[in-house]
């Protein structure tokens, strides 16, 4: 029998593409979601059970209905503008619900956990590759939250028998291989997204957030990680956790970095097509340059990005953008 892993948040765009991966590496994904932001057909791979995390009798009837082992917390919002607008709806949801789940988890038995986070949680870069250990002071309640919650998971496994691994992403990008789930979030504030919408007509023309950065061409640079990695190394950190490894802390991406203004280059030249767009003013809270030091998750576990390279992000990306079902 397959081994059941709970996936809170399994109807979003990372989750989703993760109970594909789950399932292809043999495991049942069993999603919880309250679609808040997710999408019903996303769940393609194992049951939807339509509940908030925080719903204690559901999450404890999935835990005994599907023998779970060990379960993935993708559910949260994760907006840094809105963050900055509406603090308390990120503590309520990403802090307070998240530790309501948790101890349902604990109180069900289940002895792993695995936690989106976020490089948000680094603040301002004081090197030029960010490492684990680098100091964490987020400029925004978003990544805030998400500090905040891997605080509590730090001493929930003081108290109970947890491990947790927390996989601190840096930008998600790109789509399914196949096509068969995407990045469809209602309000749309990525840069890749936004730039297959503009060239294709079905979005409008780009505004480069700021080109007065101190870098090559004075856009800011991030570090793209294509979700089919991203959730490769979810199954790696489930499978860590489910041979014993200890509670730890994992970057996500791919320690190589690309301003705004390569990513639109790139994008032109993939899709054969131009990206209107023009200069605008900087956006609060966007540090210069998040590029992640990979090396703890290249050392510790078997994985490696193999699809994060500008051609094959913008590819299932634009694919995505032009079927786009939900
Ligand atoms: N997209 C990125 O670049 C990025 C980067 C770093 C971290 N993350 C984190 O990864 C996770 C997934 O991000 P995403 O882009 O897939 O977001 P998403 O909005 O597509 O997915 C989140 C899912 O969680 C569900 N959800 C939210 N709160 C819930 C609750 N209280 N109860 C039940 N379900 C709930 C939503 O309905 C949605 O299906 C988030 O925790 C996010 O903070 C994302
Ligand atoms: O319309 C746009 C949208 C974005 N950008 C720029 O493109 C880059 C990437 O921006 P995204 O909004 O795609 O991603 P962020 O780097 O802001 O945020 C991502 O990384 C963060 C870590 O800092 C959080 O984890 C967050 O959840 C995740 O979406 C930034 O320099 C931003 O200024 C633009 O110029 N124009």
């Amino acid at each position: 029998m397959s081994t059941a892993v709970l996936v809170a948040g399994g109807a979003g765009y990372i989750g989703s593409q993760t109970c594909k991966i789950l399932a292809a590496n043999g495991f049942l994904p069993v999603t919880i979601d309250n679609l808040s932001t997710g999408h019903k057909e996303a769940v393609k791979w194992g049951p939807l059970i339509e509940v908030d995390i925080r719903d204690r009798e559901a999450v404890l009837k999935a835990i005994s209905d599907y023998d779970i082992k060990a379960a993935i917390h993708f559910a949260a919002f994760s907006l840094v503008g809105e963050s900055t607008k509406d603090p308390a709806k990120y503590y309520d949801n990403n802090v307070a619900a998240a530790t309501a789940f948790a101890s349902h988890l604990v109180e069900g038995g289940v002895k792993a956990l695995v936690f989106s986070s976020t490089a948000a949680t680094y603040g301002v870069p004081q090197t030029r590759l960010i490492a684990e250990d680098h100091p964490k002071a987020p400029i925004n309640p978003y990544g805030d939250s998400k500090l905040a919650f891997e605080g509590a998971l730090h001493w929930l496994s003081q108290a109970h028998d947890l491990n947790y691994v927390v996989l601190r992403y840096f930008n998600a990008a790109g789509a399914d291989l196949e096509g068969e789930v995407g990045e469809s979030h209602r309000c749309e504030t990525h840069l890749i997204p936004l730039i297959c919408q503009a060239a294709l007509g079905t979005g409008k023309a780009l505004t480069v957030f700021g080109d007065d950065y101190a870098t090559k061409d004075g856009t800011p640079i991030r570090d793209y990680i294509h979700v089919v990695d991203l959730a490769n190394a979810h199954v790696e950190a489930i499978r860590y956790l489910l041979a014993g490894g200890k509670s730890d802390a994992f970057n996500v991406g791919t320690g190589e970095g690309l301003t705004v203004l390569e990513v639109i280059k790139a994008a032109e030249a993939i899709m054969g097509m131009p990206v209107p767009h023009s200069v605008g003013p900087r956006r609060d809270g966007d540090p210069e340059i998040l590029v992640a030091d990979v090396s703890k998750i290249r050392s510790t576990f078997d994985w490696s990005p193999k699809y994060s390279d500008a051609e094959t992000i913008i590819r299932t990306a634009a694919q995505w953008q032009k079927t786009r079902p939900y």
